[in-house]
């Protein structure tokens, strides 16, 4: 078999039941279990699920087609009964996705989800067609502290890194493309196995207005929506352009003003939206692309955000969109096929699945995939282990100790919530 024709992986035959849920009031993050939770959480609304119902390993070009056509197999067998009726409930999965070909990607379908939406709570339950499980009773856990955390550097000091971005400032200088997204990873070590409910409750309370995720052992609290779709409106926040927060709102309003009228930031966020705007016109009847970007607040960075709207046109799924959104200027570069390369020759890391699509879908297609970033990596072998990313965008006007910098301000959601 050549190496691009798509796999065949066979999806199992699944019962689904959701169900309203009375007087629940604890966050969605306090019925995690210790080992195996999903999470999707924004502003308390979202959904936590966990036990695996079905799984979904995948790698290589096809890796989106590849799971596009086992969801769908999946979504058609099944029997669902869904007597809540809004985003989320009925059969849904979470997902990450690798940043290339060749890092895994996965999508999980938990046995049971507890979701909420506007004042809504249900539970879903997720069995083989042989055995339809019961409704569990909603417990909540208290999570282990994390202590003693220590970083040390991943695969490049930071002075390493930063001539790696005078590098890629020198390439586009000459020619060779107009920005280039670099990234880093920093090692955290803590005493004891990492309890990883703890970093994500507090990633959720600090960063509400994040995406606070966690998909076999990714988790991390993003603020970029790579793309939503709901009801035929397709949505998207693409970021690019960043200052770092001082914590004295007078002088942040004024790096914000500054921030707005960055000719450096403003082109580097420019690429981004082109981007995302031409690989969602051919999915759109209409499109709403706002001219002027504004500033995100966000309690340790402020960036430039645009929200790009548009009505499909198409059957296309929320991850077929990220599929055709991936990778983006915000995470990649321009031209993107470039940038990808020279990412790969010079940046000297696997970035796994940080910077890929992660999010959920449910079975008409509808969802939301965020792009995997202010996040960190469980270690698989060593639960006390994990790798942390940030990276930033590189233009010709950039200044390769700002850009460490600035990743250094990107790393502080996980450093903060790990403890440091
Ligand atoms: C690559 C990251 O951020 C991207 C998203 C927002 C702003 C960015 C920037 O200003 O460089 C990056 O493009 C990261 O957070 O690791």
């Amino acid at each position: 078999m050549s190496l691009s024709e798509p796999v065949r992986h066979q999806a199992p035959r699944l019962v689904v039941r959701s169900q309203v849920v009375d007087d629940v009031s604890a966050h969605l993050l306090d019925h995690l279990p210790a080992e195996g939770g999903l999470a999707w959480v924004r502003r308390g609304d979202g959904h936590v699920g966990w036990g695996v119902a079905a799984r979904l390993d995948v790698a290589g070009g096809n890796r989106f087609q590849d799971a596009m056509r086992w969801w769908q197999e999946l979504t058609s067998a099944a029997v669902v009964r869904d007597d809540v009726g809004v985003p989320g409930s009925g059969l849904v999965c979470f997902g990450s996705f690798g940043f290339t070909d060749q890092d895994p990607s996965i999508l999980v379908v938990p046995e049971i989800i507890v979701g909420r939406r506007a004042g809504t709570t249900w539970v879903t339950t997720v069995s083989p067609a042989s055995s339809l499980a019961a409704a569990p009773e909603l417990v909540t856990h208290k999570p282990s502290p994390v202590y003693d955390v220590t970083f040390a550097d991943g695969a490049r000091t930071g002075t390493d890194w930063s001539s790696i971005v005078a590098e890629a400032v020198r390439r586009i200088t000459g020619g060779e493309l107009d920005k280039v997204v670099l990234a880093r990873d920093l090692i955290a070590i803590a005493a004891q196995p990492i309890d990883l409910r703890w970093p994500l409750h507090r990633l959720a309370t600090s960063y509400p207005n994040c995406w606070t995720f966690s998909v076999d052992g990714l988790i991390g609290a993003t603020p970029e929506l790579l793309v939503r779709r709901e009801k035929g409106l397709i949505t998207s926040r693409v970021l690019a352009g960043t200052i770092r927060r001082t914590g004295d709102d007078a002088h942040d309003l004024a790096l914000a003003a500054s921030l707005a009228r960055s000719s450096k930031d403003l082109e580097e966020h420019e690429y981004a939206v082109r981007s995302v705007a031409d690989a969602l016109e051919p999915h759109c009847k209409s499109m709403n692309v706002p001219e002027t970007p504004f500033v995100l607040h966000l309690p340790n960075v402020m960036h430039l955000a645009t929200d790009v709207a548009g009505v499909a046109n198409n059957g296309a799924s929320a991850l077929g969109l990220a599929a055709a959104l991936h990778p983006s200027a915000a995470i990649c570069g321009t031209p993107t096929p470039v940038a990808r390369d020279l990412i790969g020759e010079i940046e000297g890391m696997q970035r796994g699945r940080f910077s890929g699509p992660v999010g959920w879908m449910d079975a008409a297609g509808d969802g939301e995939w965020c792009i995997a970033l202010r996040c960190g990596q469980a270690d698989p072998e060593n639960p006390r282990r994990m790798r942390l990313f940030a990276g930033a965008g590189i233009v010709a006007g950039s200044n390769p100790d700002a850009e460490l910098a600035e990743t250094n301000a990107k790393l502080v959601p996980m450093r903060d919530a790990l403890g440091d």
